[in-house]
């Protein structure tokens, strides 16, 4: 069993750091932020990531999870040394690369013994190459220092089963021995491991995600023109999933993707593919698309209502998907302003991101404490995140609490028929509307 330092405990250090504890290694999470530090040594997660803090108090309690602010005391000992430091989105839409410049001082200052470096942050081609070179630079004394690709795939909500279940590690090293550590480390989880060089594992993470970006942008247009010609998405959809080589995952029809890497990850990669002279046509045409989507609820609420000046709308979801407070690129942060400037008045409710939410949306979105109360007297409801709280809701509850049943759902979480025997006006995204009651089929 190795010891090993994580730098950074967002979603990926944190989990990074709890998995490996939980299978036997020694680690300690290292991160510059105070507060956060004292509550994880208190076992608190300071995320929401269903079933996180049980897995955290059993290793720090077996002595084998510790945090630090202390990159010093951190390091100490240490062979294995992990960055998962935040690439946040420059305005150009460039990788932001100055905590993952940080660390790799921080590193050369403070190790004193041969280490490997391992990179779980998203990280533009060539950047590892980099990495290794700045700490080299940096260095104090003369120990050997070897670099590794290990990109992260979990998803948010879902983290703590795909560490332990994930389809696959990639694991990118150009110096052999230190590619067999990392695979050795990992072996414990039972995951196959995909050994390849440095730059192929940064480009397998990118394209990872700008594939499933365009999976869902694409039946995303599929819906819209559905939506003109009388189909139901839901059941293109589950017919082209069929197909084995199609899959079911990420053809569900929305309001467009959000969250903290799709949008970020995308929009890098076109940069990345301008550095060597190729403009990615096709990713650009996924990110345009998914700017669309965003508005689309909107845009319908505006065709179907006279006006919005005035009038109520409830907002159902917040966060940028179910099962996480997070609101990065939530959808219902563009939705509300657009919302906001259309004169109404917006009402939100989420089960978990409502803390979140306060510091993100923008100003003059109210907030309260259940679906119900966000229903009293709204003229519209918009359906923004699909948890299961609204999925299963008696829909008698529109026709009661609303002024009017009008309800436009960016998730398809209701069934059409299911809509109309509660006698609502249902707007949903490719498929047909809801009308009085009544499914109108056709064209
Ligand atoms: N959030 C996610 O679901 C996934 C994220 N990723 C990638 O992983 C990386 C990390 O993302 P998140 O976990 O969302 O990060 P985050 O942005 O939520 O957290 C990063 C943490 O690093 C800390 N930090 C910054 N500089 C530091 C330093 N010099 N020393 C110690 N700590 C420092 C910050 O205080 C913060 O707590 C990004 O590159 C992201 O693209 C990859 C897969 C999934
Ligand atoms: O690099 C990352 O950060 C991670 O990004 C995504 O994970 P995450 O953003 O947590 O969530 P997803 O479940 O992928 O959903 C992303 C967005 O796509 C939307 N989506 C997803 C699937 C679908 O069929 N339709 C759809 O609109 C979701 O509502 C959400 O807004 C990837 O799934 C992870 O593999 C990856 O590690």
């Amino acid at each position: 069993m190795k010891k090993i330092a994580v730098v950074g405990t967002g979603y990926v250090g944190l989990v990074t750091g709890v998995a490996l504890s939980e299978v036997g290694h020694e680690v300690t999470c290292i991160d510059i932020d105070e507060a956060k530090v004292a509550r994880m040594q208190r076992g608190e997660s300071p995320i929401y990531e269903p079933g996180l803090d049980d897995v955290m108090k059993r290793n720090i309690d077996a002595g084998r999870l510790h945090f630090t602010t202390n990159h010093n005391e951190g390091f100490t000992g240490k062979e294995v040394i992990y960055i998962a430091v935040g690439t946040p989105e420059r305005e150009d839409g460039t990788a932001d690369l100055q905590y993952v410049d940080q660390v790799a001082v921080d590193i050369a200052s403070h190790v004193k013994q041969d280490v490997v470096v391992v990179t779980k942050s998203t990280v533009p081609v060539g950047t590892n190459d980099y990495i290794l070179r700045t700490i080299k630079e940096h260095l104090t004394n003369g120990v050997a220092v070897s670099i590794v690709s290990n990109p992260e795939f979990l998803r948010e909500g879902n983290a703590v089963y795909d560490a332990f279940n994930g389809d696959r590690i990639v694991v990118g090293a150009d110096d052999k021995w230190a590619g067999d550590m990392i695979e050795e480390i990992n072996k414990p989880f039972n995951i196959p491991v995909y050994r390849t060089d440095v730059r192929s594992a940064e480009m397998i993470k990118y394209a990872s995600n700008a594939f499933l970006a365009t999976k869902i942008s694409f039946i995303n247009e599929i819906a819209n023109i559905c939506e003109k010609l009388g189909a139901n998405i839901e059941d293109v959809s589950a017919g082209m999933g069929m197909d084995g080589r199609i899959g079911h995952q990420f053809l569900r029809a929305g309001i467009g993707y959000g969250g903290s890497c799709f949008p970020k990850d995308t929009k890098a990669l076109t940069q990345i593919a301008s550095y060597v002279d190729h403009n990615f046509e096709l990713l650009n045409s996924v990110i345009r698309v998914n700017n669309y989507q965003h508005h689309i609820l909107p845009e319908k609420a505006k065709k179907v209502m006279d006006t919005l000046k005035g009038k109520r709308v409830a907002l159902l979801g917040l966060a940028f998907k179910p099962n996480t407070d997070d609101m990065r690129e939530s959808p219902a942060i563009t939705m509300s302003e657009e919302l906001l400037l259309a004169g109404a008045e917006v009402v939100g409710y989420d089960p978990i991101a409502m803390d979140n939410a306060r510091k993100t949306m923008p100003e003059g979105v109210s907030y309260v404490g259940s679906v119900e109360e966000a229903l009293t007297g709204a003229d519209a409801a918009f359906l923004v995140t699909d948890w299961d709280e609204f999925k299963a809701l008696d829909l008698s509850v529109f026709r009661e609490k609303m002024a009017q049943p009008l309800v436009f759902d960016g998730r398809n979480c209701y069934g059409l028929d299911q809509a109309a025997e509660a006698g609502l006006d249902y707007y949903s995204i490719g498929r047909a509307p809801v009308v009085k009651g009544k499914v109108e089929v056709g064209m």
